[in-house]
């Protein structure tokens, strides 16, 4: 599965990344996203497979495509057995978050990527558009920082793990509400906070790279970025964990239903019949071989953003493979028509 499109979901980022970039500051954040939904899907209709999406544009945004089951790819087209050996193909499955950080791309500000995750079939965690509980750590700290855990107690495990002390941490919080408590312990514990008011995919990831000057991502954020952010720190080695929400009462904004007992009855019929079940990396994307894929689309910790030039662009992507144990850094020219020169960096 790796040779096959490791290369080719490059691509796919890369194309969803220059369609919402160019919408970057618009303040449109609907349109930034459609743009990536589009982009990202006209490429992976390109590609010789039989996916089918497991995450993607779902109740939240009300997407008309890379909608929960869409089948993707050439070999699933009705002529397939004519272009594609359906005997030798594996089906695999995709979590897409074409457009991660819609006001960021809008409002022209850091953090906003262009992201997939991809498994053989079953290996990734199909979440629901609830919220999930996270703790993302480096991989120093893995398994020895736990969800269950205080955020100081953890704060006192990772700065044990990592040799240095807890004012030296950072720790990625997003700027809401329900983290008033949690963003006044992990001060008193003496850690710095970082607010973000969107994208915790990246804030995720970049705890598994040291250099990031990001040491912990704490708090609530949505399920189906949790299951993203997963896949890439399954591959890292890093430390990840989420835990969903299904109680209103915890998080009064949009992404959940009315009663905590009518998000059970929901989650039951998913077949999720342990709600409270803390899954780690390895059960989020459990999948043999896992990939991942995200092309910066305005700059941010990990990549740079798209960057515009007469006839052409340059992005940076983020390719991980759990297969070939690789994390490549993908800087790409595109050129559009005929560029007058191309910019050596
Ligand atoms: O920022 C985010 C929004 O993603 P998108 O809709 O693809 O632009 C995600 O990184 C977060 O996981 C976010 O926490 C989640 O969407 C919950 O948002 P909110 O209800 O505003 O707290
Ligand atoms: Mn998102
Ligand atoms: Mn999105």
């Amino acid at each position: 599965m790796d040779n096959v499109i490791g290369l080719e979901i490059i691509e796919v980022v890369e194309q969803a990344a220059i369609a919402s970039a160019r919408l970057m500051g618009k303040g449109e954040k609907d349109e930034a996203d459609r743009v990536a939904v589009e982009a990202m899907r006209e490429r992976m209709n390109k590609i010789h497979m039989r996916g089918r999406i497991v995450i993607g544009e779902g109740e939240r945004d009300d997407a008309p495509m890379l909608y929960i089951g869409e089948q993707v790819g050439i070999c699933t087209r009705e002529d397939a057995k004519d272009v594609c050996n359906l005997d030798e193909l594996i089906e695999i499955d995709i979590a897409v978050d074409p457009c991660e950080g819609t006001n960021l791309v809008a409002y022209g500000q850091n953090g906003s990527m262009a992201v997939l995750a991809i498994s053989e079939k079953g290996g990734l965690f199909a979440a629901p558009d609830f919220y999930m509980n996270k703790l993302a750590a480096p991989a120093a700290a893995k398994n020895h920082v736990d969800i269950r855990k205080t955020p100081t107690q953890n704060l006192k495990i990772i700065s044990d793990c990592l040799g240095r002390s807890i004012e030296d941490l950072v720790v990625v919080v997003m700027d809401r509400p329900r983290h008033k408590d949690l963003i006044n312990e992990i001060r008193q514990a003496g850690a710095r906070v970082r607010l973000i008011s969107d994208g915790d995919v990246s804030a995720a990831i970049s705890c598994a790279f040291s250099g990031s000057n990001i040491h912990a991502l704490m708090g609530i954020g949505a399920a189906p970025e949790g299951v993203i952010s997963a896949a890439a720190m399954r591959c890292l080695g890093g430390h990840f964990q989420g835990q969903l929400i299904y109680d209103p009462a915890v998080v009064k904004t949009g992404l959940i239903g009315e009663s905590k007992e009518s998000n059970i009855a929901r989650l039951n019929e998913m077949g999720i019949t342990d709600p409270d079940k803390i899954y780690n990396a390895e059960e989020l994307a459990s999948g043999e071989t896992v990939l991942f894929a995200a092309c910066g689309i305005t700059p941010g910790t990990l990549m740079d953003g798209v960057r515009f030039f007469g006839g052409g662009a340059r992005t940076e992507s983020l390719v991980i493979s759990s297969q070939s144990k690789t994390a490549r850094f993908v800087d790409t020219i595109h050129m559009f028509d005929q560029p007058k020169s191309l910019q050596l960096n």
